[in-house]
């Protein structure tokens, strides 16, 4: 087995992978409530893959109600090294037309319903979010992507919207002006919670729509999203299966993999005992490296 174990988050119209092999499912529960689903364990070859629907089977969750605290707790848990999130995206650049994928590389976050942060009071920590995604990974998926036989653009900046509407016309206006390339409900908080979580983490999207800024093409709606995610799903699919043969076979560690050495503020003396066991694999290693074992 190769050392990577590669979360892969499903976004809309993504609820399995057909291509793991081995499969057990984990029902898992977590300090923030019970993930979207139970986890799909698998491999694909010689690497080891953990799935999450993020909407769970059948698409049961909003963007807002979709627990991403418990989903990226639990995929740590279940051992994984690295997380890349499948999401459908409207665009906002007429280069990027329905069909292409985006290799996320920067966000605007304007949700503003959701729980961000694992820490808080008793346990403080403050990771950079200045380049959000692990570019090792996004280079791997770009890369992936291609060889599945997508048209890919390697870099965007996503606009997290909190929905479950979509925007108004004004609002896709602004968000062109303020430099977002591509717009999604779900990119965030989840980034920022695989950063807290020491987990590099990747988003690739798959263009569905002209959002609603486009005077000459038709807004947006939700059946022409499901149409063109029913168009590239196997896409998605052949570009996971496409990945686990370009990972390398030794993971050279990352340095998002140590964050908290950093980040994590809070002298041990001080710290609230029971947010810290809580927390379990999210701090363990930090803890134990600071002489905090046994949290
Ligand atoms: C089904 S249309 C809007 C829905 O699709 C995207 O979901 P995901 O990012 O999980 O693929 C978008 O963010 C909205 O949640
Ligand atoms: N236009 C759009 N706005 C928000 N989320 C989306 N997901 C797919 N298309 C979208």
């Amino acid at each position: 087995m190769r050392e990577w174990t590669i979360g892969v988050i499903g976004g809309s119209g993504l609820y399995t992978i057909d291509a793991l092999e081995d499969v057990e499912y984990l029902v898992a529960d977590t300090p923030w409530g019970a993930p979207s689903d139970t986890l799909l364990r698998g491999r694909i070859g010689d690497v080891r893959f953990v799935f999450l629907p993020r909407h769970g089977r059948g698409h049961r969750l909003s963007p807002t109600d979709v627990n991403a605290r418990a989903n990226i707790h639990a995929l740590k848990a279940a051992g994984c090294t690295d997380v890349l999130a499948i999401s459908a995206i409207g665009s906002l650049r007429e280069e990027l037309p329905p069909g292409c994928f985006v290799v996320v590389d920067q966000f605007i976050d304007r949700t503003v319903h959701r729980d961000t942060s694992f820490f808080g009071a008793g346990l403080v920590a403050h990771v950079s979010m200045a380049e959000p995604v692990c570019p090792r990974l996004a280079a791997l998926v770009a890369d992936a992507g291609e060889r599945a036989g997508a048209r890919v653009a390697r870099s965007g900046t996503y606009l997290a919207m909190e929905g479950p509407q979509f925007s108004t016309r004004a609002e896709s206006h602004l968000y062109r002006q303020w430099g977002a390339d591509v717009i999604g409900m779900t990119g965030m908080p989840e980034a920022k919670l695989a950063r807290e979580a020491e987990l590099p983490y990747a988003l690739i999207g798959m263009v569905t729509d002209y959002d609603c800024w486009r005077e000459d093409a038709a807004h947006v709606e939700v059946d022409t999203v499901l149409a063109q995610l029913a168009a590239n799903a196997a896409t998605a699919r052949s570009l996971v299966a496409e990945l686990a043969v370009l990972l390398p076979r030794e993971r050279m560690p990352s340095p998002i993999d140590t964050v908290l050495n950093q980040a994590l503020i809070t002298h041990l003396a001080h710290m609230d005992r029971a947010k810290a066991e809580s927390l379990g694999p999210i701090v363990a290693r930090v803890l134990a490296a600071r002489g905090g074992g046994g949290v």
